[in-house]
């Protein structure tokens, strides 16, 4: 199975890229939405302008490996599984992956460290918990990945989405 994580700070446009991209990948893709699967303290927490740590994260990134897994049991090999998560630091995605084969996950990081741009993105977005006072700890807290797919995130929406297309489609 072929699981591209969708990872980046806050704002960086991960939703917004899996959205556009999972119906556009072959039947039977999937998305995981990685906000979806954080315990409600977590959500209150941010919600408050309080970052979280990695106690907070750890039971929120064991739910997605999990879901992960489950979804490989079920899925059609050649289906790609899409999932937008921060994904911040190197034990995070080690957590991620645990128990995937070599090269069955690939981080796809949508980079960009302009505060600024990333504050205005969180406060143009309505109705969403996360306020945009944590961009500067989702900056301070990411760790570079290496060994990822890097895209250039200020790169129109729809760029960025023909971009992923292609390198999924390059896999399957
Ligand atoms: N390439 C882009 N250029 C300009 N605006 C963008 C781009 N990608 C996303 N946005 C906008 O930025 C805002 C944040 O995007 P999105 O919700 O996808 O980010 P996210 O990384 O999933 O954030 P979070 O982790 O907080 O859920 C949205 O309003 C979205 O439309
Ligand atoms: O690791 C984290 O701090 C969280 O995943 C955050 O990135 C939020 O979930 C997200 O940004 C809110 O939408």
């Amino acid at each position: 199975m072929s699981i591209a994580v969708v990872m980046g700070v806050s704002g960086s446009g991960k939703s917004e890229l899996c959205r556009r991209v999972v119906g556009r990948v072959g039947l039977g893709a999937r998305w995981i939405e990685g906000d979806d699967l954080h315990p409600p303290e977590n959500i209150a927490k941010m919600a408050s302008g309080v970052p979280l740590d990695d106690r907070d994260r750890q039971p929120w990134l064991k739910k997605i490996n999990a879901r992960l897994h489950e979804v490989k049991g079920g899925a059609s090999s050649e289906c790609p599984v899409l999932v937008s998560c921060s994904a911040l630091k190197e034990s995070y995605r080690e957590k991620l992956r645990e128990g995937f084969e070599e090269g069955e996950v690939t981080f796809v990081w949508l980079h960009i460290s302009d505060e600024a741009e990333l504050q205005a993105r969180l406060t143009g977005r309505s109705q969403h918990f996360m306020p945009a006072s944590l961009v500067r700890s989702q900056l301070e807290a990411l760790e570079t990945p290496r060994g990822c797919v890097r895209l250039d995130a200020t790169r129109p929406k729809e760029e960025l989405a023909q971009i992923l297309i292609s390198h999924l489609s390059n896999r399957l």
